[in-house]
């Protein structure tokens, strides 16, 4: 892995140290990395959106997640370069499908080529898209309705109540959606005039609003988990 890739990966924690988190990274986590993944790290260290990737450590309990629910029809919401579409690939079965949207191709491009190198291509349907439309489309058929097992939804803050109401209709009961960025870099428990600049504004409101009504949401078992930027995994009940 390149210094940048290192870089980048050790400053997405929320942990108090960045030493602990570096030791978490380099003991529990980059040693099981499938190598595919540490080559999609790598070839997204340089780009001006690099911070944007899943975070691997998050990466990893996704990966037990989706083995957990045995998951083999997916949705990825927000594709970037593809690092944790990636990993939901490599994880599902052969026969697995991963409905994965993005309104962004050329970022996807990047890391095409190393998603087949992996083999594993056949499992993704790539929709350049803005998302809300393409999840109100699967509504359109009934058959889709209860069907997926999992969803990561990693893409604009302002619609993640939207797409949490899609979700509830798109998983079936004991499926899981995982939301990304639930801690919003810590800014979530700052007071508002203290949150710097670049935290502020209509995504940071949107995390604290999804926060509050994932609360209340009696369709979900919930775990606020303080991992990568925080993420919010939610398995549906009814
Ligand atoms: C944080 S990145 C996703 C990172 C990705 N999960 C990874 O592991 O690399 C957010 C992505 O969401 C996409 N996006 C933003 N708004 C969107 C929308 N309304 N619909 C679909 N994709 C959107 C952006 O183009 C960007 O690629």
């Amino acid at each position: 892995m390149t210094d940048k890739a290192k870089q980048a990966a050790s400053s997405k924690g929320l942990l108090q140290s960045e030493d602990l988190y570096r030791y978490i990274l380099e003991t529990s986590v980059y040693p099981r990395e499938p190598e595919p993944l540490k080559k999609i790290r790598d070839v997204t260290a340089d780009h001006p959106w690099a911070m944007m990737g899943t975070a691997p450590d998050a990466g990893q309990l996704m990966a037990m997640l989706l083995r957990l629910v045995n998951a083999k029809k997916t949705i990825e919401i927000g594709v970037f370069t593809g690092y944790s579409l990636l990993l939901t690939a490599l994880t599902i079965p052969e026969d697995g499908q991963i409905t994965a949207i993005d309104v962004n191709r050329e970022t996807y491009e990047i890391g095409l080529p190393i998603i087949k190198k992996a083999g594993v291509d056949h499992k993704i349907n790539f929709i350049e898209s803005e998302a809300l439309s393409v999840l109100d489309q699967l509504l359109k058929y009934s058959e889709n309705e209860g069907s997926f097992d999992y969803a990561f939804v990693d893409a604009d803050k302002d619609n993640y109540c939207n797409y949490h109401e899609r979700l509830m209709k798109l998983l079936k009961v004991g499926g899981i959606a995982v939301y990304d960025n639930t801690l919003w870099g810590g800014t979530v428990a700052v007071p508002e005039e203290q949150v710097p600049d670049h935290f502020r504004g209509s995504s940071r409101q949107a995390i604290l609003d999804l926060n509050r009504s994932l609360a209340d949401d009696p369709r979900v078992q919930l775990s606020h988990v303080a991992l990568g930027d925080g993420i919010t995994i939610c398995r549906r009940i009814f």
